[in-house]
């Protein structure tokens, strides 16, 4: 004999108190229906910045394609406050107010190292950190054409940031970036 089915509710949010705000994020206090009935609460962090139907932000895979060159994947080095250190990442950056994904990463690549690229792809909108934050990411993906004139001396329009260019040559002990062949 098959037990009888578990009362199930569809979980919801009931209310979100703001704990504390700032310029560019706030705490709230998140009360929920949990899926078994249980009302309780979470701590949430959320950007004050987010734009109406848009990610917060993008991240850029960006290949570099040169002739005679093995395509390599355009990183940056910047210091980040809440580590307190250097972090090497994709190229990233908030979408503006009226930006679409592929605009901001187009933008936001140009910023950060100098290349112009030429979006190939882009992701769905995914949340990285879920249980901290509601900040959500779409990944673009961008071909920069490094024989292209404009990409033969790429220069950071960024410069308060200290963001640092790394590229990958041809070093398969590279640690940092990632060479394809
Ligand atoms: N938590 C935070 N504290 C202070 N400034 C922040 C912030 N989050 C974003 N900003 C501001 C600082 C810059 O003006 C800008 C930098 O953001 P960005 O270049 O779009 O993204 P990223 O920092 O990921 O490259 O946003």
């Amino acid at each position: 004999m098959s037990s009888p089915p578990k009362p199930t509710t569809i979980p919801h949010i009931v209310k979100e108190e703001v704990i504390a705000s700032g310029k560019w994020l706030k705490l709230e206090k998140t009360t929920y229906v949990d899926p078994v009935g249980n009302t309780r609460t979470w701590e949430t962090t959320k950007r004050t910045t987010r734009q109406a139907n848009a990610a917060d932000g993008v991240g850029i895979i960006a290949l570099l394609k040169r002739t005679l060159h093995k395509d390599c994947v355009v990183m940056v080095k910047q210091f980040r406050p809440p580590m307190g250190c250097y972090t090497l990442e994709f190229p990233a950056g908030l979408i503006d107010e009226n930006e679409s994904a592929e605009i901001a990463a187009l933008r936001e690549l140009k910023e950060e190292t100098g290349y112009k690229g030429e979006v190939v792809g882009v992701t769905p909108v995914t949340c990285l950190d879920p249980g901290l934050s509601n900040c959500t990411t779409q990944i673009v993906m961008v071909n920069i054409n490094g024989d292209d004139l404009e990409n033969t001396n790429p220069t950071q329009q960024l410069g308060k940031f200290g963001v640092t260019l790394l590229e990958c040559y041809e070093s398969r002990t590279c640690f940092y970036c990632t060479c394809f062949s």
